[in-house]
This record gives structure tokens, C-alpha cells and sequence, in this order.
């Protein structure tokens, strides 16, 4: 089956390439470095099955333009899928599969190096060594055992998030809208989510991007907290108000950020900018803080995550193409 991919990296076709290997090099896979939006659907014109990743824009517009020609398929190289319209892909009569668990073992392991490394200050002691600079004043930490992690969202990630802080010690609790039974072995304590916000030492968020969780970090919810806390995104930017997370860093009433997504990253992430004028102030402001770490959405990137994309990807592909029923498909409400 012939099957466009928008958004591929160096890596993503070596992934998938190989991957294909497995399926006896059955795809046709043509590769798209561009981003898929209305302005590039055409380019999917004659392809049945489309693959986009994160910050691919599928929204209606798109979708139509999709529909005019061969697509019937959207294979999502990913778990979320916040980028797509579901009602329009029902509406225009075409299928979506994601990926639902690559590895969240690597998005958790992710979010503790992320807590770590602003906690003892790794980033600034990276820099300073390198200038031969190996003075202490302004590094110091803060014990992890007996501290209090608020959780959002206990699914696949935030479950193994869980576990790996029952290793340290820590006191964990929190906050889902469907709280997961699997987590008691963890030591969790679900509780509502203004006790999350004035409870915890560190928040960190792993609920999907949808209407209730937009902006859940926001100015009330800022005022609740301890001063000082650490708040860690390696979800989706729009989960954050980046304007009053910037507001509470400035107060001091936010101790440190870990941002690995961003609001505004779709134009930004995955490519390198670095002899271009970003022209985002807010992620600029962001950019001098000492005390944030902003990463370009790489939490997912190991190879067993990429393995499991590029396998999982095809595999639903295959599904489609051979009538079965589809395991990981998106379902619209
Ligand atoms: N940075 C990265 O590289 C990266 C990679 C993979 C996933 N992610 C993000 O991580 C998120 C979580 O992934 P997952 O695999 O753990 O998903 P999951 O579906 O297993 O878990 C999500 C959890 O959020 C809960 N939830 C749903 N609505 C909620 C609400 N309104 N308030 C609080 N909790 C709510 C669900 O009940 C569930 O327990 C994804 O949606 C995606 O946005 C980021």
C-alpha cells in the first residue's frame, strides 16, 4: 500500500524503513519532510493511507482537502492526537490509528531526568564546568526523599512516573478524572486537584490535551501552590498558560519549570533554528530564566520508543489495508 509521511526526520525513515523490512517491504512508503496542513494535503492527493506525527495540523480544512482525493486512512505516529478533528474525519468518512503505547517508560524516565536536572542544577553545572567555573554558590538542591510529587494524570505515564518516585521515597499523589487502580502499588493517594496544586513540592502533568485540561496550569491554579514548587510539562504546551507560568516565575512563586512541549511549538520544535531570530517572546522569556529547562519535545525519543512507532505504525496499516478490524483506531466521540 502506498502511504504518504509527512514530517520524517533522518530518523523517522530509518526507523520506518527498517520496520518495513518486517512486513516483507509490502508499504510503499513516500516520505515528506514538510509538516501535512491545508497547504500540503494536495501533495497526499493519490495516497490512500496519510502518517503525521505531533504537530501535523488535521484540522477540518485539511481533512477536506484529504477527502477530495484517495485518503481513507490517517496513520498518527504517536499516542495523543489533540492535532486531529475527529468530528471532521467522520464527517469526510475517514479512519484514524494512533499508537497508543510506544513506550512510556521513556516519557517517564524523561520526566525524572527533567525533576533531577532542575532540582540539582545539572544544566547550570554543565555550562559552568565547561568555563572551568566549579563553584557551587547557587546549585544547591534539595533532597527528593520525603517530598510531595502531585501527579495529573495516572495513564501509561504517569503510572510509570509513579513507580520509578516510589524509588525515591517520595510522598506521591494525585489528580485524574478516571483514577487508575493500577496505581496503588504505587503508593499514590488520589486526591482533587486544588489539593494537588497547594500540596506538592512537584507537579508534573501526564493527562492528554483536551477542552478540561487547557491551560490547567493557570493563574488560580499558580496561586494555590506552595512557593517555590516545580512544575514539569511533558505533555502538551497548551496544558500550560505560558504567560502566567512566566508571571509565577517572575513572583518567585514558582521555583523551576520543565518544559519539554510547548503552546506555540509547531513551528518551532524538531527543527533547528539556531541562526534564526526566534521571533516568540514568550518562549524567549523562557530562554533566560535560569531555573527552566525547555526541551524540543524529544521525551518519547529513545529506540525502543522509535522501534515501537515505526512497527505499530505499519502494523495498523496493515490492519487497514488487510480489513481487519483496527486495534488502535481513534474512535470519534
Ligand atoms: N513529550 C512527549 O514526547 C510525549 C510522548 C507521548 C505522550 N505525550 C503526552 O502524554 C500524554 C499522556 O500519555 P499516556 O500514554 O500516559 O496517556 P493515557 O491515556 O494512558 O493517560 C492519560 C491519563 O489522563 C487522564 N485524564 C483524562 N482526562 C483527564 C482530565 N480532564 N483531568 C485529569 N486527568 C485526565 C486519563 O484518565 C488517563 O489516566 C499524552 O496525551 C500526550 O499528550 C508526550
Amino acid at each position: 500500500m502506498k502511504i504518504a509521511i509527512f514530517s520524517t526526520k533522518e530518523y523517522d525513515i530509518e526507523f520506518l524503513n527498517k520496520a518495513n523490512e518486517n512486513f516483507g517491504n509490502v508499504h510503499e512508503l513516500k516520505f515528506f519532510e514538510t509538516k501535512l496542513n491545508k497547504e500540503t494535503a494536495l501533495l497526499a492527493n493519490d495516497f490512500e493511507v496519510v502518517s503525521a506525527f505531533v504537530n501535523d495540523d488535521l484540522s477540518r480544512e485539511t481533512i477536506e482537502i484529504l477527502s477530495r482525493g484517495k485518503t481513507k486512512l490517517i496513520a498518527q505516529r504517536a499516542a495523543g492526537y489533540n492535532n486531529i478533528d475527529l468530528k471532521a474525519l467522520k464527517e469526510f468518512g475517514i479512519k484514524a490509528v494512533r499508537v497508543p503505547a510506544y513506550s512510556p517508560n521513556a516519557v517517564a524516565e524523561y520526566t525524572i531526568a527533567m525533576m533531577l536536572s532542575l532540582n540539582r542544577k545539572i544544566h547550570r553545572a554543565y555550562d559552568r564546568a565547561r568555563e572551568k567555573n566549579f563553584s557551587l554558590k547557587g546549585l544547591m538542591g534539595f533532597d527528593m526523599k520525603g517530598k510531595t510529587v502531585g501527579i495529573i494524570g495516572t495513564g501509561k505515564i504517569g503510572m510509570n512516573v509513579a513507580r520509578i518516585l516510589k524509588g525515591f521515597d517520595c510522598n506521591i499523589i494525585a489528580y485524574d478524572k478516571y483514577p487508575n487502580p493500577d496505581c496503588e502499588e504505587f503508593c499514590v493517594e488520589y486526591t482533587d486537584l486544588d489539593s494537588i496544586f497547594e500540596k506538592s513540592d512537584i507537579i508534573t502533568i501526564h493527562s492528554p490535551l483536551v477542552p478540561e485540561t487547557y491551560h490547567i496550569i493557570n493563574k488560580r491554579a499558580i496561586s494555590l501552590m506552595k512557593d517555590g514548587v516545580m512544575i514539569i510539562n511533558t505533555s502538551r504546551g497548551e496544558l500550560f498558560d505560558t504567560q502566567a507560568v512566566i508571571d509565577g516565575i517572575k513572583s518567585r512563586k514558582i521555583g523551576s519549570v520543565g518544559m519539554d512541549v510547548y503552546e506555540e511549538e509547531s513551528d518551532i520544535f524538531f527543527e533547528d533554528l539556531s541562526d534564526k531570530v526566534v521571533e516568540d517572546d514568550l518562549l524567549s522569556i523562557l530562554l533566560t530564566f535560569p531555573n527552566v529547562i525547555v526541551t524540543g519535545h524529544q521525551a518519547f525519543f529513545t529506540d525502543t520508543a522509535m522501534n515501537n512507532i515505526a512497527y505499530v505504525t505499519l502494523e495498523n496499516i496493515s490492519e487497514y489495508e488487510k480489513g481487519l478490524e483496527l486495534t488502535n483506531e481513534i474512535k470519534s466521540k
